[in-house]
């Protein structure tokens, strides 16, 4: 049963004794419980009806419904409730078989209540750690989905990603834009101890070199023409939970080097003073582009790559992966249904015959924009071909969606640099020393392009 964070156990005590209720609900009540009592098992199963309870400690021996008459009745119609069988010396025996019958334990009225206690925080334990991960469900759905993918590969990087969580190492992701990166950031916070702090993301692409050192370190009134309060940066936002920085291949060297301090001292100091703050953060960086090569060139420093990447994982494309996509649609379908309070009843053969084999240069994000477009366009609850923006190849054969005739750069210029080593390995009959050389490229560089691009 769930258990809402911020209630506390609802148990329902049942003897036909007064007295022992009473001291019974004294005990619990003064632990924050919330207790209702009943005097037998019949007038049990009516409050069972009216109310869930997370446990019900029953006395064993009670006329009009017994203790182990109410155990059967609670495993068959209310399976989430605990039971813990409370006995009296004689009956040990039963109490051993109501075990059996799936009692979570008993107890022997006139031992130490610690005991007992000490079981009903065990449930409690249960019941919140159940919840949290309802919560953690309800929270970020998208998680669900990706918890459960079908690709080796990509649960391989789960795997990996939900140990690293357990430490405080930090980790790097690696893949293409829309693969989830962000989402992978996300999931690891919410898989480690940091989870009830705060997890803070900044994109270090989109801000200017001083907007950003001002987002990530904060900065002191008047320090800056537009600095008209005090403001505490990301960091200092961050302090106890996780720090994810996107697109840190974008950050310029002196943005680097105030990083790195950071990572090195968990110090850092607002603009406009020089107070050292401690903070205590888990970094997670991501990035689309190739940092040996970055360091190579001399535009990112190899102390900090090798500082942020104690663990790098990366996260298969969308189309390497393609088990996958089947769950994504039915996962943006609802989620759009939802969100736009549409119902669609059917997709059409042939849309979801383009879904499941378009190649999603942008990834996720890219089905995702996809899937609302149809659910928008649909009518009376079907998403049909029309409604897909396609334009047909000269062969007719291939169809591509209108967002993927304007790419972003960045992909127009991967993909022309993968058919260009292709076809320069071709040409070199397939030496990669051979065909570094022509390129004016090392060899590494080469093999690293070979392997992002899966040219062999
Ligand atoms: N497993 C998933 N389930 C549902 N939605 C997902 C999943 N993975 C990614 N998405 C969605 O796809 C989009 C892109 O994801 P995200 O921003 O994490 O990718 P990214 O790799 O960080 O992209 P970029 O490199 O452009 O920053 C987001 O809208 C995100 O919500």
């Amino acid at each position: 049963m769930k258990m809402d964070q911020r209630k506390m156990l609802t148990v329902l005590i049942v003897d036909d004794e007064e007295a022992y209720r009473e001291v019974l609900q004294t005990i619990l009540e003064k632990k924050g419980y919330e207790t209702d009592t009943a005097a037998n098992g019949k007038e049990a199963l009516e409050k069972l009806k009216q109310k869930n309870y997370h446990l019900v400690l029953t006395d064993l021996m009670m006329d009009e419904v017994n203790g182990m008459e109410l155990l059967e009745q609670i495993k068959a119609n209310y399976s989430d409730t605990e039971v813990i069988m409370v006995t009296g010396y004689g009956t040990i025996q039963n109490a051993v078989e109501a075990m059996k019958k799936g009692a979570f334990t008993y107890f022997i009225k006139g031992h130490d209540t610690e005991a007992l206690l000490i079981e009903i925080r065990k449930i409690e334990r249960f019941a919140s750690l159940e919840s949290e991960n309802e919560r953690l469900r309800s929270l970020r759905p998208s998680v669900s989905c990706m918890a459960n993918t079908k690709n080796k590969k990509f649960q391989k990087v789960l795997e990996m990603a939900e140990k690293a969580a357990q430490s405080n190492i930090n980790i790097l992701i690696l893949g293409e834009s829309g693969v989830g990166k962000e989402v992978m950031a996300d999931y690891i916070h919410h898989c480690s101890k940091r989870k009830n702090h705060g997890s803070m993301a900044v994109s270090c692409h989109a801000l200017s070199e001083n907007m950003l050192e001002s987002e990530l370190f904060g900065h002191e009134k008047g320090s800056f023409t537009g600095a008209i309060e005090r403001r505490k940066g990301r960091f200092e936002a961050a302090h106890g939970g996780t720090l994810f920085l996107d697109e840190i291949g974008e950050l310029s060297l002196n943005t680097q080097a105030k990083l790195l301090r950071a990572i090195e001292t968990r110090k850092i100091e607002r603009i406009g003073s020089n107070k050292g703050i401690d903070v205590d953060f888990r970094l997670i960086c991501a990035t689309n582009r190739d940092l040996h090569r970055a360091v190579e060139e001399g535009i990112f420093r190899e102390d900090l790559f090798f500082r942020i990447s104690s663990i790098t994982m990366e996260i298969p494309p969308l189309r390497d992966r393609k088990e996958d996509i089947p769950d994504l649609i039915n996962y943006f379908v609802q989620a759009s249904e939802k969100e736009m309070k549409k119902k669609i009843h059917r997709i059409e053969a042939s849309v979801m015959d383009f879904l499941l084999t378009y190649p999603y240069p942008g990834n996720i994000r890219e089905l995702k924009n996809i899937v609302e477009r149809l659910v928008v366009l649909s009518t009376e609850g079907v998403i049909k071909e029309a409604e897909l923006p396609e334009v047909r190849s000269n062969d007719g054969a291939k169809r591509k969606t209108a967002s993927s005739i304007i790419k972003p750069l960045k992909d127009v210029r991967k993909e022309f640099e993968a058919r260009y080593i292709e076809e320069v390995l071709m040409l070199c009959n397939q030496n990669i020393s051979e065909a570094a050389k022509k390129l004016h490229v090392s060899r590494r560089q080469l093999f690293n392009k070979i392997t992002e691009y899966g040219l062999k």
